[in-house]
């Protein structure tokens, strides 16, 4: 065990061995044999694995299909046995991993949460106190009450999140393969995680190398069983990408492209080229269902993204001039209401907003009890890849410095993005023209 205090969770020499029986009878004949005879191969999901991750750490894991992840977070949450080597864990665990463990198909939601609860250090009574605050992050309806086996794997999921959410966990253990939810409740789950990550340290798993860079700190590159490298997460995903790209595409390919390379053809005019990024937004209103708090004195009562001209079709292209209408009403007066929106993507990284005080700072319009009153942002719709993303909307009272929120909503509006071609960046921006020609 390192003599790091802060180090919370410590690998050393993790090995993990799987034995394959090629027939089922195998398995008898090897339960007879008591070692004298082995009917089974051999197979090293992890070897010789090292790595310490200090408190408050956010540490990415990832690596192709059956490098170990999943083997390597089981051994960490003790759900599976080292074959050899050592795993030192201080705090209590809370973790979303398989499908499937941990909740008895037979029980209802209800007793369940209870089961699960209690699994994870909670008492009854932390239990019952918190119940309502679990069912309501599953939202899962009148299902809660009935048994596991007939919920989808996104109920599933739903319930499983809400009960680690709430259990005061030191270390969360995440494998986002699992995020299988709607826009709406995997916006939930990452405004859990990132306020989990201001306290707590983060083990999360993911196939792709920009989720882990977007939320963590460092990676772990697991690589047939063994860490192939381990730094910043912007580093190790890097080269996790480019070792993918050459495994796809091959160093000899690349050789070879180089040396078949044809001689570059006479100077041509520039050609020029618009794109089509075949972009498509859907704004899905959930002003309903939205999430957030208020204080009564204010609310938002619209959240709109549509055409400048004040139409609503049935979808946006990315490029267009449109408008963000937030509609509001007063229930106390307001002396210097601000309303503002902010649109976030599936991992909760803000990436675009604005709000009212570029105008409320020079003149305040003061808004009286039961009068109604909306803020109107007019922009260029960027092209957004593929995904869903949530526009918070809010109303506060007061100026840049000192201003009270008054409603707070994290997903008044869901945008629901198709693109074919946006292959870029966090945001597109709509490219009139590229230009390409041989200069001399
Ligand atoms: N119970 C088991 N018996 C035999 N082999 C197993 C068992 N569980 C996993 N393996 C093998 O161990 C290797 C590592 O599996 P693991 O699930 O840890 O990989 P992974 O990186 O999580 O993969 P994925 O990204 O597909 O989830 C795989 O080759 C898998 O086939």
């Amino acid at each position: 065990m390192s003599s790091d205090s802060d180090v919370v969770i410590s690998v050393r020499n993790l090995s993990k061995r799987y034995e394959i029986y090629d027939r089922p009878r195998d398995r008898l004949l090897q339960m007879f044999a008591r070692g004298r005879r082995q009917f089974f191969r051999e197979f090293w999901a992890l070897r010789d694995v090292s790595f310490d991750i200090r408190r408050g750490e956010t540490v990415g894991i990832i690596g192709r299909n059956g490098s170990g992840k999943s083997t390597l977070l089981q051994l960490i949450c003790g759900t599976l046995n080292p074959t050899a080597g050592e795993i030192e864990i201080k705090g209590r665990v809370a973790a979303l991993l398989e499908l499937g463990a941990g909740f008895n198909p037979e029980f209802t939601g209800r007793e369940n949460v209870f089961m699960a609860g209690k699994l994870l250090g909670l008492t009854e009574e932390m239990i019952e106190e918190r119940f309502d605050r679990i069912a309501a992050f599953a939202d899962i309806g009148d299902f809660i009450e009935q048994p596991v086996k007939t919920y989808s794997s996104g109920m599933y999921v739903r319930l499983a999140f809400a009960v680690n959410a709430h259990a005061d966990a030191d270390i969360l253990v995440i494998d986002e393969a699992l995020a299988v939810g709607d826009a709406v409740f995997t916006q939930r789950c990452m405004r859990f995680i990132r306020s989990f990550q201001e306290r707590g340290t983060l083990l999360f798993v993911s196939h792709d190398s920009a989720a882990v860079q977007a939320l963590c700190k460092t990676a772990v590159w697991l690589s047939a069983g063994q860490v192939r490298a381990m730094g910043s997460s912007r580093d190790v995903s890097e080269s996790y990408l480019q070792y993918t790209l050459q495994e796809t595409y091959g160093e000899e390919a690349k050789l070879q492209d180089i040396r078949k390379q044809p001689q570059l053809p006479d100077p041509q005019p520039a050609q020029q080229a618009a794109v089509d990024y075949e972009v498509r937004v859907e704004p899905q209103p959930n002003l309903d269902e939205a999430q957030g708090w208020k204080t009564g004195a204010a609310e938002i009562i619209g959240v709109n993204l549509e055409l400048a001209d004040g139409s609503s079709p049935p979808f946006l292209t990315g490029g267009e001039r449109v408008r963000m209408r937030i509609e509001a009403v007063a229930h106390q007066p307001l002396e210097r209401p601000i309303l503002g929106f902010l649109v976030r993507d599936r991992l909760g990284q803000d990436l675009f907003g604005e709000n009212t005080l570029p105008f409320t700072a020079v003149s305040p319009t003061r808004v009286e009890q039961g009068q109604r009153f909306r803020a109107i942002f007019s922009f260029s719709m960027p092209m957004l890849p593929n995904g869903s993303y949530a526009v918070m909307a809010s109303i506060a009272d007061g100026d840049l410095y000192t201003h009270v929120q008054h409603h707070w909503l994290h997903d008044a509006l869901i945008l629901n993005v198709s693109s074919a071609k946006i292959r870029f960046g966090l945001v597109g921006i709509p490219f009139e023209k590229i230009e390409f020609g041989v200069t001399e």
